[in-house]
């Protein structure tokens, strides 16, 4: 479900029944017509493109009182030009992280038969699968995913949660815990860069923020020049954290019309606004487009956890952010997720649905 971002799709959109990324590519055979976009050059990995200077905030920092105020002025800049930066220091342990990161990897090292106990079933969008089909003709992406909800607690579907490798379940419920932490004190420095009260974005989560979870699993591509590992999108999410892969490049943003790729941090979490934040904070904080490109000999793996305000909760531009120079820009609205999809089905950039 590329593109899909972290939210639901309306209801009856198509389910596709074709083969896994994976078994196509253990096939060796010719790369089905589904995958080849037609439209935009795409998927190279080009070393010839720039590598992004994207903004390091470094959280200990941000909690010290002598370091701050440059540190939030630095997260100012950065949501505001790119929409993303990568957070070192963060407080969640490597050990953790990297467990992560081996669960899903050895996932998808299972055979096809043990994997599909967790198959997304029809009208679902949780579970293991490929890429979700959408709209009419659309182009498939090359990559398997495991999607899950994880917040709230009582919207969990478990039956789709792998049980193997065994501590699969309960590290990734750690982390959920730890992410969630970290969420709200990114929302509060968020809101302490643009001189807000602290909990102006926070209040706008409301008591059951979602919180889904995707681990993106890119196989080696026969031909990475004519594919999308993920195509180009915004995420629909309000925050964005990525865990990427600690050695294979992929993820890229859009600056300018010029695309640009993301150097490896290591156990950084590259954040990124989604739409709901640009919304929230009147088009301040930009919600970048991105894309994963593949490549031929190595597989890749990424875990994105997208957060986002609860369901029925009504989301709009922060009054504070609202003045003559800066016209209120955003529709308030419920449940954009619904929007999301219905736009994204029909080829249109979501967020134009609620630009006033
Ligand atoms: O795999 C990546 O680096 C990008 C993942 C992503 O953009 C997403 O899951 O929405
Ligand atoms: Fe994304």
């Amino acid at each position: 479900m590329s593109g899909g971002s972290g939210l639901s799709p309306l209801a009856g959109a198509e389910l596709d029944l074709h083969r896994l990324v994976q078994e196509l590519a253990e096939d060796d055979g010719e790369l089905p017509e589904r995958f080849i976009c037609k439209d935009t050059p795409h998927g190279l990995i080009t070393s010839s493109l720039p590598l992004m200077d994207i903004p390091v905030i470094d959280f200990s920092h941000l909690s010290s009182s002598s370091a701050t105020t440059d540190e939030l002025q630095k997260l100012q800049s950065a949501l505001s030009s790119w929409g993303c930066f990568q957070i070192i220091n963060h407080g969640i342990e490597s050990s953790l992280i990297d467990e992560l990161k081996e669960n899903g990897r050895q996932f998808f090292k299972l055979p096809m038969e043990d994997k599909k106990k967790y198959a997304r079933g029809a009208n679902d969008i949780e579970g293991y699968g490929n890429d979700m089909v959408l709209y009419k003709n659309q182009t498939l992406d090359w990559t398997d995913s495991i999607y899950l909800v994880v917040s709230p607690e009582d919207d969990r579907k478990l039956n789709y949660w792998p049980q193997s490798p065994t501590s699969f379940r309960e590290i990734l419920e750690e982390y959920t815990t730890k992410l969630k932490l970290l969420l709200e004190i990114l929302l509060k420095f968020m809101a302490k860069a643009l001189d807000l009260e602290e909990t102006s974005f926070l209040n706008q989560f409301g008591e059951r923020p979602i919180m889904y979870t995707r681990y993106n699993f890119y196989p080696p591509c026969p031909r990475p020049d004519l594919v999308h590992g993920l195509k180009p999108h915004a995420d629909g999410s309000a925050i964005t954290f990525l865990l990427q892969d600690d050695e294979v490049e992929g993820l890229q943003f859009l600056k300018d019309d010029q695309w640009v790729r993301v150097p490896i941090l290591p156990r950084a979490f590259l954040v990124n606004v989604g739409d709901q934040i640009e919304m929230m904070s009147n088009g301040i904080f930009k919600s970048p487009i991105h894309r994963a490109v593949t490549n031929s000999d190595k597989e890749r793996i990424s875990v994105a956890m997208f957060c986002a305000p609860e369901v029925g909760k009504e989301i709009g531009p922060i009054e504070a952010l609202i003045d003559d120079t800066r016209p209120r820009l955003y529709k308030t609205v419920k449940d954009y997720r619904e929007i999301y999809y219905e736009y994204y089905q029909q080829g249109k950039r979501p967020i134009d649905a609620v630009k006033l």
